[in-house]
């Protein structure tokens, strides 16, 4: 069986579909639950995900785009999905992979190279020397669902370019965080004592013991600059020497560090009243070269730096200058801007620096601890669960997941319907969804309910493949506004949600019916038993089940209806599945939804529009 969640074992019962429907829906990229409409694209397919995201700002329906219904041949479908591991990751996290994928470990592969594997690859699992940029994704043509990290930094994958190609971005943030912080504690100390520039000495046959006089730590003042979870341990480590610490990290709870005897400061106060600095912040836009001229000059004369972060948040030539006027006395580095430092940076060989070559994770215990972190998060992410570790999708906890899971069948249903329902040529700009459930409106994160009307919006109509990671990004760029509205009704507490409704604006509509008073078309199911139903299309109350396909016929409300046309099916040998009749006024006019297994051929829909009392019909592929 395979593992990834687009080859979702056939399913039965409609909970299951319901989840499985959802959870290929969290990872993949491509439309391929039970339920799915677009034939599954060939891998070598790279036409669909070619286009230029920024290309349309107008949702167009194009005519004749009813999707045709398709399941993945079985020669699509290979056993495993295939993951690229390309950088060393430890045995235990590579054995964990092969359970249950073809696991490819090509280390020091080029950018070119790396871009020429992944089209055939599911995951990628990188560490900090692998670059993961847009060329990559878009490389990767679509097959590429989840790009684990196999440690903390992600700010050598492009995750805005992840998320437009709908790829999950996962980390390991825990496994390496002690020998992150040991790391920091070792060079804090050996800095301090300068032990490798005695050590070189030493070993070159000299005995300078005057020269390698240190300073002491006890009683010095410590600035943890970022009090995450790596500062937090080299704080709690730092106390323990005998240090003074304090902390600076706009987004840390003051409680947290009150707790370890740490007091939190703004950058200012830190820099300037520390002896040591150790930096343990993340390299983002505002942090980038956040160490620089200015910054410096404000420091205490003499303050030793300790960098087991990242390498950009320093400017290395200003750290150079300052290590030269002596504002800075020693710098203890571990990461640099440019990942092997050039062969002659004047920083590497300056004498009062201390360097390692990005080894703040490389213990034993945490590269096989993170192996196995991003192994289990890789390999849940293909088989469709939601991360706790993704840095690009929103976080959806189990209960509520599991809880919404038919709700989910239904607004990608609803979703799907509503789009067939509106004429060709018209632009969609605008899609309400408004949700009545019986509990207060806060109870309900409508994300997940969200991103799937909108996946059964735009994938019908274009090319794009959504999933949770990129809906609402792809619906901005395609100038698809979504508004959502909760509305409290008196129905069971016990369901997540009483119904959905799906109302699109200002657009013509195939089937006029579907159209309410104030010109939006409007769709409206609920979830029975399970199964998600239709209650209502325009001012008309019907219950039908979302299953299959569906005729929608609007006819003068009269006895035989049903009789003509079961009869025209039937003779077509097109098999009713089920039949729901709604009407505004008796014996004035009424619609007819008409599940049906099979899609009714052009002769058929032909007949059903000579039937007199029929005044317009459509037909709706689910
Ligand atoms: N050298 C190595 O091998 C390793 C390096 N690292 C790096 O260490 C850093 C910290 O990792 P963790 O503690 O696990 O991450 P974390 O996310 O737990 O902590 C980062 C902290 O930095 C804070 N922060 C964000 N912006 C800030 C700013 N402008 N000023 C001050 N603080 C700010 C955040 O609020 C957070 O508390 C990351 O850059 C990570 O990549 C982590 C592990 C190993
Ligand atoms: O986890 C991090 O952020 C690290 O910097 C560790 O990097 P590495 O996996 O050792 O290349």
């Amino acid at each position: 069986m395979a593992a990834i969640p687009i080859f979702n074992p056939p399913v039965s019962s409609p909970n299951a579909k319901a989840k499985a429907n959802l959870l290929s829906f969290l990872t993949t990229t491509t439309t391929t639950s039970p339920i799915s409409l677009r034939p599954f694209p060939r891998r070598h397919d790279s036409s669909r995900h070619h286009r230029s995201p920024l290309s349309t700002n107008v949702l167009k329906v194009v005519e004749p785009s009813l999707p045709k219904s398709s399941h993945p041949e079985p020669a699509d479908i290979p056993d495993k999905p295939t993951i690229l591991v390309s950088e060393k990751l430890g045995e235990a996290g590579l054995d964990l992979l092969r359970g249950h994928a073809h696991v490819d470990c090509s280390y020091n592969l080029s950018p070119d190279d790396l871009c020429q594997k992944i089209s055939s690859c599911d995951a990628l699992i990188v560490r900090s020397g692998t670059k993961v940029t847009r060329q990559v994704f878009e490389a990767a043509k679509g097959r590429l669902k989840v790009v684990g990290r196999a440690g903390v930094g992600i700010d050598n994958v492009d995750l805005q370019a992840a998320t437009e190609f709908g790829c999950l971005v996962v980390n390991a943030p825990t496994a390496n965080t002690i020998a992150a912080a040991e790391h920091g504690i070792a060079l804090l100390a050996a800095m301090a004592r300068n032990i490798a520039q005695a050590d070189a000495s030493t070993k070159a046959g000299k005995w300078e013991r005057n020269k390698y006089v240190g300073v002491s730590m006890v009683g010095k003042t410590l600035a943890v600059m970022g009090f995450g979870k790596v500062g937090s341990e080299v704080a709690r480590r730092a106390k323990g020497l005998g240090m003074n610490v304090i902390a600076h990290d706009p987004y840390a709870p003051a409680d947290r560090a009150r707790a370890m005897g740490v007091e939190l400061v703004s950058f200012d106060q830190a820099i300037s009243t520390a002896d040591f600095l150790s930096l343990h912040m993340p390299l983002t836009p505002a942090t980038s070269k956040v160490f620089n001229d200015e910054t410096f000059s404000k420091m205490k004369k003499g303050v030793r730096i300790i960098n087991v972060a990242r390498g950009g948040v320093i400017d290395e030539d200003a750290l150079v200058r300052a290590l030269e006027s002596g504002v800075v006395a020693q710098a203890a580095l571990d990461v640099f801007t440019e990942e092997p430092p050039p062969k002659d940076s004047k920083l590497v060989h300056h004498p009062n620096v201390t360097v390692t070559p990005h080894l703040g994770a490389s213990t034993k215990e945490a590269q096989e601890g993170v192996a196995i972190e991003i192994a289990e998060a890789v390999v849940g992410a293909l088989n469709g669960e939601l991360s706790a570790t993704a840095v690009n999708a929103p976080m959806v906890p189990p209960d509520v997941l599991s809880e919404l899971a038919p709700y989910v069948v239904l607004a990608e249903k609803l979703g799907r319907l509503a789009v067939q329902l509106v004429a060709g040529g018209s632009g969609i700009q605008a899609l309400k969804v408004v949700y009545k459930s019986a509990r207060d409106p806060d109870d309900l994160d409508t994300r997940l309910l969200r991103a799937m009307v909108t996946k059964g919006i735009i994938e019908p109509i274009s090319s794009s493949f959504i999933n949770l990671v990129n809906a609402d990004y792809t619906a901005k760029q395609k100038g698809l506004r979504i508004s959502e509205e909760r509305v409290t009704v008196n129905s069971s507490p016990e369901s997540p949600v009483h119904s959905i409704q799906v109302k699109i604006p200002s657009v013509d509509s195939k089937f006029t019916s579907a159209v309410t008073g104030n010109g939006e078309i409007s769709i409206e199911g609920q979830v029975k038993d399970g199964i998600p139903r239709l209650t209502c299309i325009g001012s008309f109350g019907v219950d039908v089940s979302l299953e299959g396909n569906l005729l929608l016929c609007r006819q003068v409300d009269q006895p035989g209806m049903i009789g003509q046309v079961g009869n025209i099916l039937g003779e077509h040998n097109v098999n009713v599945s089920f039949m729901s009749v709604g009407r505004t006024v008796r014996r004035k006019q009424a619609i007819m939804a008409i599940g049906v297994d099979e899609e009714p051929n052009r002769e058929t829909l032909l007949k059903i529009g000579e039937v007199k009392a029929i005044e317009e019909f459509v037909f709706l592929n689910l």
